[in-house]
């Protein structure tokens, strides 16, 4: 049995698939596997504004459709950058044990982001971190920054930037925990929907890849990972919108935060929700729910109309 595995060419996605690949063969051990890297959309726009570019499945639409075209057999996915809605024919097969899923600050001169004076630079692309750090800190300035995660790093030891964040997940994974000067709880900074999970994709029809891949699916991350996207799904959020979403299962419960905010964080909708494990997606829609009848179906609509 051969699997080919479809994936970015950043270090981050490389070293995603080769996790993968590892933990395939520690199952399986006489499984082939070979790494086939693809260029996707979002690779070839660095320089724009992700919330710019329609942010919606930018990483992805390339890898699935090798999938489709049966060039590859399966998909590593940071589970954060992929769509809610999927081709048809193709879907999630997996999710790995959540990583850590907060967010991280680095900075080569600050120890914390209430060090940093007024006017400082902070680096961040995600509008999501953005209107989350405008509600604490009004007073510095925020500029967009792109790249994958060590040229993000790079342009910060250069100079461009007084700090930036980032996820941890991906700092842990390339080695540069030391890099890091504070790590924010989720009730400081929600993290992103999915923030932390790998989801494996592949073919429905494709029984023998699913049964195979379906080694590495993590219950409880799968439960939490669906609760965070149903969320996402019924507020039809893409990049463009600041929006958070986070669940964790307490006690056997299951509880999710939620956030949307508009662009500069002054109007925002905060909730949470508590229920049974059991029904994830119901969790998270309700959640969805609440928050867009508090008022953020307004602040959506204002957004998509470029009102803000
Ligand atoms: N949007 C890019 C992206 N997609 C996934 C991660 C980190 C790893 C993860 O969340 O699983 C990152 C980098 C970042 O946001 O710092």
């Amino acid at each position: 049995m051969r699997i080919r595995i479809g994936t970015r060419k950043s270090k981050l996605a490389l070293w995603q698939a080769n996790f993968i690949a590892e933990q395939l063969k520690k199952h399986f051990p006489d499984i082939e596997i070979e790494l086939v890297k693809i260029v996707t959309k979002g690779d070839k726009i660095l320089d724009v504004p992700l919330a710019k570019v329609g942010g919606k499945g930018l990483f992805v639409k390339e890898i699935e459709e090798a999938m489709l075209r049966k060039e590859i057999d399966i998909a590593v996915h940071s589970l954060k950058d992929v769509p809610t809605y999927f081709p048809e024919g193709l879907g999630l097969v997996a999710i790995t044990e959540r990583e850590d899923p907060r967010d991280a600050f680095l900075s080569v001169r600050y120890s914390s982001i209430d060090d940093m004076p007024e006017g400082a630079v902070l680096g961040t692309s995600s509008l999501r971190r953005k209107a989350q750090i405008m509600m604490k800190r009004k007073n510095l300035v925020i500029e967009d920054l792109r790249g994958n995660v060590d040229t993000r790093i790079r342009k910060l030891e250069e100079g461009q930037y007084d700090g930036i964040i980032l996820a941890y997940a991906g700092l842990k994974r390339l080695g540069f925990q030391d890099r890091v000067k504070q790590i924010f709880e989720p009730d400081y900074m929600i993290p992103a929907v999915a923030q932390g999970f790998l989801g494996i994709e592949a073919r429905l029809d494709d029984e023998k890849t699913k049964e195979i891949v379906s080694v590495l699916n993590h219950k409880e991350s799968e439960i939490r990972a669906k609760a965070e996207r149903a969320f996402l799904k019924t507020l039809e959020g893409g990049c463009q919108v600041p929006l958070a979403g986070y669940s964790e299962i307490v006690d056997g419960k299951l509880r999710i935060t939620g956030f949307v905010s508009d662009l500069e964080g002054k109007r925002f909708f905060k909730d949470s929700m508590e229920g049974t494990p059991d029904k994830p997606e119901e969790l998270g829609e309700k959640l969805a729910q609440k928050l867009l009848d508090m008022g953020a179906r307004e602040v959506l609509e204002e957004i998509y109309k470029g009102e803000n």
